[in-house]
């Protein structure tokens, strides 16, 4: 059972990623089968060279000497060449599988982006492929090889002397067993270390894109300890490992001595007897070990598929993760979306976690400006991520000009929906092209329009490189203010019949807030503006504002409304000014 479901993922990945490339693979083994056969030559040729010194046959001897300098160089040049080309096609496949592995994650559903930290991630893009490409290339292009190798030695092993081959009856089973006894300790270890490293790349990724808050905490110490632990862990992998190895190698090496001084004290016997010269000696000794290192190689490549077969398992458990593609649905909104009717919807993050959205209902039936007030952590962000589909409901019921979220495409949700979220998302790229991956098609006549229409303009204008100025990774060249008014400019650029602002005016200046504010406005006289804020200032104008609490929505209604009616939405604004 175990070896069918090896065999089904390595078969996937061969089927997948090697097959493509079979013609230039073919053309790899090829040179490495002629290189070989040539060099195959070398001890027969070396043992005549001997044997030629020894009977004083000069002539003989540099016939030999040419031709072992030609069968060397031609080797070397196989070699070169063979070793180029299998640079090339193990770079294209580890590639290609990174490509679907990185087009995988990006696409994965938010819930399955909440189980790997982004250190898990990396590494499993950077670190699984190139291992199991490696050994398959290695076990492709060297298997034939190495049988090509273990047949020649042991047709010259067997026809030099069969008494002295049956050194193997101790070498082979030997060999085996140690081999056998290695298998599951090096899988485990394996294992330990591809956990250590998803660790490790966590680790780095939060320590550097928190720098800023390990400095205003002070914990440079502690996050340097921290590095230190890693350290002094990775040591410990690192020690087993070398033990590991250090006693495969020594029980290896004894193998080989026993084995090498029974066939020195064997050739002793034999040449006493006349059986064998010294050059087929050394010739039977250059073949016996060639035959050796050809089933340490196969013994050697089974204990690297226990490595392999960890790292092929980490790339199919991610690649079998739900990704929104894979859940695409046939109906696409046809219009722009007019209304959305939201009822008795439940959700909670995990399976064994409290529901966040409880059993609530809404439904904004015309363009309007809706806010959505409550306590933290009510809902009201997680509210707007259903409404973009980024999860799907536990229960309840969406729908969007009559099209049900379940069957609705993504697509064709998010290119009718706007959501600028509460959480930065800028490129380190310039500040045109960080606006137009709003709408690819605005012109540069829409994005200096938006900027202008942001308040953005005048700032804009006094960076060195204006508009092709960097904004540095998330945006952190720009002021949080400046980032807020980059997003309704972004908005703006979209043009879209829904827009969802989670917080947007949250570091605005009274100023910049009031100018938002009247520009959202002006946009919800056509269009449904859902904007979720903390600030009175920015929802007192609201035609309607959504109160919440614990994940259901409680009382609605205008600012003058609720004020009076509703002492929860009195309390919620206590101590804002208006
Ligand atoms: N990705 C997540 N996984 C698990 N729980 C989450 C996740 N995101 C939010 N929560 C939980 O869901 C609840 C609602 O969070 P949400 O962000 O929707 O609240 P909110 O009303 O927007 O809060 P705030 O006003 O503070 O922004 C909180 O209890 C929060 O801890």
């Amino acid at each position: 059972m175990r070896k069918d479901k090896d065999f089904e993922k390595f078969n996937w990945f061969l089927k997948k990623y090697i097959y493509p490339q079979r013609v230039k693979i073919a053309f790899i083994v090829l040179l490495i089968l002629a290189g070989s056969s040539i060099g195959n030559l070398s001890p027969f040729l070396y043992g005549k060279m001997l044997d030629s010194i020894v009977a004083f046959d000069i002539n003989h001897l540099m016939r030999l000497i040419i031709i072992y300098f030609i069968v060397t160089v031609g080797t070397t040049i196989l070699s070169i060449f063979e070793g180029y080309m299998g640079k090339m096609v193990s770079f294209k496949i580890v590639k290609s599988s990174q490509r679907d592995l990185f087009n995988k994650i990006v696409r994965l559903k938010a819930s399955a982006f909440e189980k790997y930290t982004t250190g898990e991630l990396i590494s499993r893009l950077n670190g699984d492929s190139e291992g199991v490409v490696s050994f398959l290339l290695d076990v492709i292009t060297s298997i034939l090889n190495i049988f090509i190798n273990m047949s020649i030695s042991l047709y010259f092993v067997l026809k030099i002397s069969i008494r002295l081959s049956s050194v193997s009856i101790f070498y082979i089973p030997a060999s085996l067993i140690v081999t056998i006894t290695a298998r599951k300790s090096f899988k485990k270890l394996a294992e330990k270390r591809k956990v250590f490293n998803d660790k490790y790349f966590g680790y780095i990724n939060e320590a550097f894109s928190n720098n800023i808050g390990i400095k205003c905490f002070r914990l440079e110490k502690k996050a340097c300890k921290k590095y230190d632990n890693f350290i002094s862990k990775e040591l410990d992998i690192e020690k087993h490992s070398m033990v590991l190895s250090g006693i495969i190698q020594m029980l290896n090496t004894l193998i080989s001595v026993i084995s090498s001084l029974y066939i020195i004290y064997l050739s002793g016997i034999l040449i006493k007897g006349g059986l064998l010269t010294i050059g087929t000696m050394v010739s039977f000794n250059t073949y016996i070990n060639k035959l050796f290192a050809s089933i340490s190689q196969i013994l050697g490549l089974n204990i690297s598929k226990q490595t392999v077969s960890v790292s092929l398992d980490r790339l199919i458990s991610l690649i079998s993760e739900k990704s929104e593609d894979m859940e695409e649905s046939e109906k696409k909104l046809k219009d722009e979306p007019e209304y959305v009717h939201v009822c008795n919807v439940s959700f909670k993050y995990k399976e064994d976690s409290d529901a966040v959205i409880n059993n609530l209902s809404f439904s904004l039936d015309s363009p309007g400006f809706y806010s959505f007030v409550g306590k933290n952590g009510c809902g009201k962000s997680t509210l707007a991520k259903l409404l973009v589909k980024l999860y799907d409901v536990d229960s309840g019921y969406m729908e969007i000009n009559g099209i049900d979220y379940k069957n609705c495409s993504i697509d064709s949700l998010r290119e009718n929906i706007t959501y600028i979220q509460k959480e930065d998302f800028f490129l380190n790229d310039t500040v045109y092209n960080n606006l137009s991956l709003a709408n690819e098609r605005a012109s540069s006549d829409d994005i200096y329009g938006a900027c202008r229409m942001a308040g953005l303009d005048g700032f804009i204008d006094s960076l060195p490189d204006k508009y092709d100025t960097i904004v540095g990774e998330g945006g952190s060249t720009l002021s949080s203010g400046q980032r807020q008014k980059l997003n309704i400019a972004r908005a703006l650029l979209k043009k879209s019949k829904i827009l969802i602002f989670d917080e947007t005016t949250a570091n605005l200046d009274g100023k910049s807030e009031k100018n938002v504010i009247s520009i959202l406005k002006e946009i919800s006289r056509h269009s449904i503006v859902i904007f979720i804020s903390h600030k009175v200032s920015s929802i007192v104008q609201s035609d309607r504002i959504f109160l919440m609490e614990n994940g259901s929505i409680v009382d609605s209604g205008t600012h003058e409304q609720l004020s009076e009616d509703n002492y929860t939405y009195r309390e919620l604004f206590k101590y804002s000014n208006t």
